[in-house]
Order: structure tokens, then sequence, then C-alpha cells
């Protein structure tokens, strides 16, 4: 589903500065796959990327066997509205908005009817469970309910899919847990794509597999298997050996 060729990025400026090397991986449809490394190696340039939101300087990224560098504004627009969805860190919802508003946006963008609109958000809220909320305004909902309802939004148009940038930076250990189940659930049951930018082991271990990268380049790559809680040990293992800052792994919960 996602091909990830030899892509390179520097960043042009006074001084250039090389932020990825020769990045190669694949993510096979269905898959739900973690992207770890310290600060500033790198994580969020490939998901940009991946995301359309920059290009590579070398190299190439293929959905679906298409080049998305080289759709034009037209395609990159209608490519990014209907075959992706996106979870950030802060859940990016519009505050003057209520729940269900936030969450049909992006059918608002495609024109659909109205009614439609209810409907699909009405069964994409019971599956998340956040039908009892969809007419608060987001400051009167917890971190945990925010961040239901921006994958709600991300899932409306049943995206190929699903990027999510630190999903559960903001949240409490609870909170974290249950959106990273939700997102599994999400995973298994509808098979959507996943891919997880993050420094949080725990949400990583709800991850098939965790690519780890170091100074812009590929370090290792871990798979499950049965247990979780053993892949999230591997998780941290894989972590002290790759260094950082403390910091970096200050979210860790066990
Ligand atoms: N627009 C830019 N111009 C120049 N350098 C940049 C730019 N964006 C990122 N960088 C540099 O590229 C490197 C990788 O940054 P990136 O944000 O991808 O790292 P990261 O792994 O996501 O870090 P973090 O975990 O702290 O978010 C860093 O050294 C950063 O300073």
């Amino acid at each position: 589903m996602l091909q990830v060729n030899q892509v390179s990025k520097i960043y042009e400026g006074k001084i250039a500065y090389q932020a990825l090397s020769n990045i190669q991986f694949t993510i096979e449809d269905g898959e739900f796959v973690g992207i770890m490394g310290p600060s500033g190696s790198g994580k969020t340039t490939l998901l940009n990327m991946i995301a359309t939101i920059d290009e590579p300087t070398t190299g190439e990224i293929l959905i679906h066997d298409r080049n998305i560098n080289q759709l034009n504004k037209n395609e990159l627009a209608k490519f990014r509205r209907r075959e992706l969805g996106f979870v950030f860190q802060d859940f990016n919802l519009l505050h003057t908005l209520t729940v269900e508003e936030n969450i049909v946006l992006p059918l608002t963008l495609d024109g659909a009817k109205v009614s439609e609109m209810k409907s699909k958000a009405a069964i994409i809220a019971e599956q998340l469970g956040i039908s009892a909320i969809m007419n608060k305004r987001t400051y009167e909902i917890s971190g945990g309910q925010a961040q239901r309802a921006a994958i709600a939004r991300a899932m409306i148009h049943a995206p190929h899919l699903l990027l999510a940038d630190e999903p559960t930076g903001n949240l409490d250990s609870k909170s974290a847990r249950d959106v990273m189940e939700l997102l599994e659930k999400i995973n298994q049951e509808q098979q959507t794509t996943m891919m997880l930018v993050t420094h949080d082991p725990l949400a990583a271990s709800y991850c098939q597999r965790v690519i780890f990268i170091r100074d812009g380049k590929f370090y290792s790559e871990i798979h499950r298997g049965e247990h979780r809680q053993t892949f999230f040990q591997k998780i941290i293992d894989t972590l002290s050996l790759l260094g950082g800052h403390a910091n970096d792994i200050s979210s860790i919960r066990v």
C-alpha cells in the first residue's frame, strides 16, 4: 500500500541540513506500523512527506502504486481528502463547532448531503463511544474524548491510510490506552492501514511493527508477535540502545 523508496530530504537554507537519508520501507495493506526515534531523527519530516505536506529531495513515495509527488494540485487535494486520514497530538478540532460538526467536516468539503453526513457521523460516533457528546463544543469535553472525536473525523470518509502524529502526546495514561485500543480495533475491524509516529512506547506497543530511525537513517525494525507486554519491553530496550535525550522517553508509561 505504501512504498517509501530511497527517500532523502535536505532542508535548504544558509546551511543545508540532511534530515533523512535513503529511507526505504513498505507498509502492507491493513498493517499498523509505528515510527520511533530520538528527537530530531526525522520522524515528522517523514510523516509530512507521506502526508503530501512536503516533498522528498530524492527518492519517491508510492501509495497504491501511485507516485504521490507527481500529483498536480487538484489531484493532491482530492487524494489527501479521500485517501488519507490525520490524527494529531493537539486534536486540531475547531473550537467554534460542535463535536458532530467537527466530525462531518471532511464530508462538508466534499459537498455531501446533510442527512448522509448525520447518519455517517452517528454510526462512527457509536463505534467510538462518543454519541453522548455530539452536541458539545470541543472545550466542554476531555482530552480523551477530543482525540476520539478527531479519530472519528479522520475515519468518516473511510481513508485507506490513517496517519497519526503523537496521538497520545496530550493524554493521561488511561485515555492514551483507550485511544490506542480504539485505533487497534479500527485497524483490525476495518483493515485501515495505519502509520503512527510516537515517542510513547506504550502507544507503539499497539502496533504490529515498529521502525526505528536515528539521525535520519533506518536503524532497526521489530515485530510484535503474540504479546503486547513483551513487545513493549522490546521497544524500551531498543530505545535505550538508540540513545537520544532523556526527555525523549519521559512519556514512558508502564
Ligand atoms: N523546515 C526545516 N528547515 C530546516 N531544518 C529542519 C526543518 N524541519 C526540520 N528540520 C531539521 O530536521 C531534523 C529532523 O526534524 P524532525 O522534525 O523531522 O524530527 P523528529 O524526529 O520529528 O523530532 P521530534 O521527535 O522532536 O518531533 C531536525 O534536526 C530538524 O532541526
